[in-house]
């Protein structure tokens, strides 16, 4: 297998349908039933050679780069490190494998939707190809698992069903597309502080927690491209814990039902949070909605499911 020189990567952010959270596990995480929907935001991995041998190298560009880490904690740079671990750490050139990774941000940090996972995705797909290594998506996908439970997703994209972290996926069969607005909120939310919060509201309703399973209306929906429907099925568990650290999402889902969303809740574990409109302009009004009273810092349309991420040059 020939190795390039410069590989560019392009990866959607992810929108969970539905967020089914089940009793907290040993290993402190959460089984869940999670419906990931990949939408068009996207982020751009750059993997090239780098000067330095051996050397793991980020930079990030974009509006949001000081929120993200230049550095070994990067996901992008872990996941790179842990290809070439999977592949030994020596090229066929004898050189150990290295890179420089630039990240062209798009997706809102810490955001809940995914976006470090998506660079982690993106730097994996990458340097495969960088170094020629040739693995299949379920290999790097099984790399990806170790990064992050939502790694796995970026590189599938499309809609899939999730299951034990997240990470265990059943692509789920959808007609059409959809067309949705992210409203982007100032800061974000840190993902184990609201599966935390989570447990604290359980454990304080003193709640008998249920094994988590998908929601037949919803799958229906998805199969008939019903965005009606969808619209009325969304639901996401860790709504409560986003809504109980950041008070003001509850107005801003507020706007958005009032202007006429046929569905809204909080992304993940947010705070973006997520408006499903009726049509392409049904989200331009939305967002203009959302602008105009204020609350959010901008709102963006995306439409889904897009494929998951893919070497554009
Ligand atoms: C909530 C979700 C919904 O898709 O994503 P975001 O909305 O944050 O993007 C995911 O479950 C986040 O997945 P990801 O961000 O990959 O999490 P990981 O790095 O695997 O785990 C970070 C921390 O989140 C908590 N965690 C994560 C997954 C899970 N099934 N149960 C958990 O309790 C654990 O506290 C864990 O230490
Ligand atoms: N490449 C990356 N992009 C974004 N955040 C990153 C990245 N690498 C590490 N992080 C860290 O991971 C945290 C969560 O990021 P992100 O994946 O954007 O959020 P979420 O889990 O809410 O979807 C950030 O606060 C940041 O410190």
């Amino acid at each position: 297998m020939t190795a390039t020189q410069r590989v560019t990567v392009r990866v959607p952010a992810k929108v969970n349908l539905q967020l089914a959270v089940g009793p907290l596990r040993d290993d402190g995480y959460h089984d869940l039933v999670n419906v990931f929907h990949a939408v068009s935001l996207f982020d751009e991995v750059t993997a090239t050679e780098p000067g330095a041998a051996g050397a793991f190298t980020v930079r990030v560009e974009g509006e949001a780069a000081s929120q993200v880490p230049a550095d070994a904690t990067n996901l992008a740079i872990r996941a790179a490190e842990a290809l070439a671990k999977h592949a030994g750490q020596i090229g066929a050139d004898g050189r150990p494998y290295a890179v420089d990774l630039l990240i062209r941000k798009a997706i809102p940090v810490a955001g809940g939707m995914a976006g470090g996972s998506a660079d982690a995705a993106a730097a994996l797909l990458a340097c495969d190809a960088l170094w020629g290594l040739g693995l299949s998506r379920e290999e790097l996908m099984e790399i990806g698992a170790g990064i992050g439970s939502d790694v796995p997703f970026a590189l599938l994209g499309g809609t899939a069903v999730g299951t034990g972290r997240g990470e265990r996926l059943t692509p789920v069969p959808a007609t059409g597309a959809f067309h949705w607005v992210f409203a982007l909120a100032d800061g974000g939310l840190s993902t184990p502080r609201v599966y935390g919060e989570c447990d604290r509201i359980r454990a304080e309703a003193g709640e008998e927690v249920a094994w988590p399973s998908a929601d037949e209306a919803l799958m229906a929906a998805l199969r008939d491209g019903d965005a009606r429907a969808l619209g009325a099925a969304l639901a996401n568990d860790l709504q409560p814990a986003a809504l109980a650290l950041r008070p003001s999402l509850a107005r801003t889902l507020d706007v958005g039902r009032d202007a006429g969303a046929l569905g809204a809740l909080v992304s993940g574990s947010g705070p973006t949070c997520a408006f499903l409109a009726a049509s392409a302009g049904h989200a331009r009004e939305l967002s203009e909605a959302l602008t105009s009273a204020g609350v959010c810092r901008a709102a963006v349309t995306a439409d889904g499911p897009v494929p998951g991420a893919e070497i554009v040059a």
